[in-house]
């Protein structure tokens, strides 16, 4: 598993602190800058689709066979925001506004209680950003979104976490039980994006595609609050942090 701090700290890998309100990077420590993680959990009832949603975003097919999900699966996909697509880069060659391209650390975790009771904690702590699942054919996997997002809340996951909701399996098209409308009205209720999708249909790979994308975007620019500045000092790189926030989301 990678490591959780960096998650957490949505900054750069060994960072040092030099005072409350920068970070600097020695050369001695580490030649390259690498990227920051964004930790985004997958969550939903057992079988509305959540490891095949996230192997299509990261892996870009859907998988021919899926096993229900034990504990958590993770995949990692690099993104690229605003033309930055940079997994580690020499520091020498950073440009004076840099800031590290993301990397999107989605934690596909299991729907079965009891793959995923030993867990819990883990899903929820330090988490960036949360993906909520539903099967538009199987109305008690939208109906059971109430609990899920009561677990959610009952970790303390802050407001500021943005949170979607992602109907899924929308290929099967006479076989949909969920309306859009009572989706979009449950998602507007607890101020979540809907996206309606299908993990299966490849002309449907860009929209999913879109609902880690668009929470990327939103997490970078939250970020970029944070180090708004890159400075370079006597061969040292100096982000340096701002608190205000703004948020350049294009969704
Ligand atoms: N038709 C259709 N089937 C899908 C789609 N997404 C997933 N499935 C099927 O739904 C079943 C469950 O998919 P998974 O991705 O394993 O479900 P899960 O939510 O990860 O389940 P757990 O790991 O048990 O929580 C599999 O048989 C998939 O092939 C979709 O978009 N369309
Ligand atoms: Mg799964």
């Amino acid at each position: 598993m990678a490591n959780e701090s960096l998650a957490n700290g949505g900054g750069t890998r060994n960072p040092r602190p030099s005072s409350l309100s920068s970070l600097e990077l020695d050369s001695s420590l580490d030649h390259s800058v690498q990227t920051r993680i964004f930790k985004i959990i997958v969550i939903g009832d057992s079988n509305v689709g959540k490891t095949c949603l996230s192997f299509r975003f990261t892996g870009g097919s859907f998988p021919e066979k899926t096993e229900a999900t034990i504990g958590v699966d993770f995949r990692e996909k690099t993104v690229e925001i605003e033309g930055e697509k940079i997994k580690k880069l020499n520091r020498n060659s950073l440009p004076p506004s840099f800031l590290p391209s993301p990397q999107v650390q989605v934690w596909d975790t299991a729907g079965q209680e009891r793959f995923r009771k030993s867990m819990v904690e883990h899903y929820y702590r330090n988490v960036h950003a949360v993906v909520f699942v539903y099967d538009v054919t199987k109305m008690t996997s939208f109906q059971n979104l109430k609990t899920w997002i009561q677990e959610c809340n009952g970790h303390h996951v802050s407001p500021v976490v943005p949170r979607v909701l992602v109907g899924n399996k929308c290929d099967l098209v006479g076989q949909i039980q969920v309306p859009s409308n009572t989706a979009l009205k449950f998602a507007d209720a607890h101020n979540m994006l809907l996206f309606e999708t299908s993990a299966k249909d490849s002309k449907e790979s860009q929209n999913v595609e879109s609902i880690f994308m668009c929470l990327a975007c939103r997490l970078k620019a939250q970020k970029s609050l944070l180090y708004r500045d890159v400075e370079r000092q006597d061969g040292k790189v100096k982000l340096s942090q701002e608190s205000a926030s703004k948020n350049s989301c294009p969704c």
